[in-house]
């Protein structure tokens, strides 16, 4: 479990992480998103302590990092993918960091396997595409076997392949019951690899909950209505204290009813329909919305 208490951190006059507080819970992908520069990397480097808060704390099973006894037995993380030595191979490269952390080093076999990169331990680790680099960093991350694990942004840069593969595992690692915190900028990513949803903008905390909490109440649910009588029906929705909007095809559009309360109240004044459509709005829009620049959100979705 990721815990982070009244979190902050400043950089001279720039609040960068603002009095986050949050909980990330076991078993369960949490995305972790937030426009650009909205704090994310801030936030996940003091979990990690390698930034130290201004104020607040973030916790890792109830210990800061300075106080785990073995980090790496206790979290992994993915910050940079092509933070390793040019020269070296992957096998290499792992073999060094198990060896400077006291982990066995039989488990570099294991997590080269995991990862799909054994047919390529032996090549140097510099000219791996960025899809192979990914999977390194991964595998250092799994190291050290941890139950918690944080990626930064892990699908950035890759191709449709390499964010499949990333999502899947993610979501294997989390089946196993471990603790997965995945940061990213791009909400229709995380609506389908995350569970759970920490958004933040601007330091701030917006929302946390379940991801489908999350598009639910995010996005607007409304109803396209074409009909011959829109004239008598639109007036009988305002009464029904429904937003009605007139679009400029000649439809109306209805904010906060249903498409099945919008029959009936047709049906029950003798309205002829030709058209009854509920519509999404898009995740994207709803995303730009929270976090957009000129709103200040604070709702939390789902507590
Ligand atoms: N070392 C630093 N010194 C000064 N300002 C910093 C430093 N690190 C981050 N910041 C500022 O803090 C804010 C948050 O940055 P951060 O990198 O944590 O955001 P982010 O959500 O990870 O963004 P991105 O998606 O672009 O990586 C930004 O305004 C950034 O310019």
């Amino acid at each position: 479990m990721i815990e982070a208490i009244g979190l902050t951190k400043r950089y001279g006059t720039t609040v960068a992480v603002d009095d986050l507080s949050f909980t990330i819970a076991p078993g369960r992908v949490t995305g972790f998103l937030g426009p650009n520069g909205a704090g994310k990397s801030t936030t996940m480097r003091m979990i990690l302590g390698l930034d130290r808060p201004t104020s607040g704390k973030a916790l890792i099973d109830g210990k800061s990092y300075a106080q785990l006894d073995r980090p790496l037995r206790t979290v992994g993380a993915l910050l940079d993918a092509k933070w390793v030595h040019p020269n070296r191979s992957a096998k290499a490269h792992l073999q060094w960091l198990a060896k400077s952390n006291g982990l066995p080093d039989r488990r570099v076999g294991e997590v080269l396997d995991m990862v799909g990169l054994t047919a390529v331990a032996k090549r140097r680790a510099g000219g791996f595409s960025l899809g192979m680099s990914q999977r390194l960093g991964i595998a250092g991350a799994l190291l050290g076997d941890p139950q918690v694990l944080l990626f930064d942004e892990p699908v950035n840069g890759l191709d449709p392949e390499g964010i499949l593969w990333i999502r899947q595992f993610m979501q294997s690692l989390a089946a196993e019951g471990r603790t997965v915190l995945v940061s990213s900028h791009l909400l229709s990513e995380m609506a389908v690899t995350a569970q759970d949803l920490v958004v933040i903008g601007k330091g701030k905390i917006i929302s946390q909950g379940s991801t489908t909490e999350f598009i639910e109440k995010a996005t607007e649910n409304s109803v396209l209505v074409r009909s011959p009588h829109l004239s008598k029906l639109g007036p009988l929705l305002v009464d029904k204290g429904y937003t009605v909007r007139n679009d400029d095809d000649g439809a109306l559009t209805v904010v906060g009813a249903t498409s099945d309360q919008i029959g009936d109240i047709a049906g029950a004044n003798g309205v002829v329909l030709h058209e009854l459509s509920p519509q999404r709005g898009s995740l994207e829009q709803a995303f730009m919305q929270l976090t957009g620049d000129s709103v200040e959100y604070h709702a939390e979705i789902g507590k």
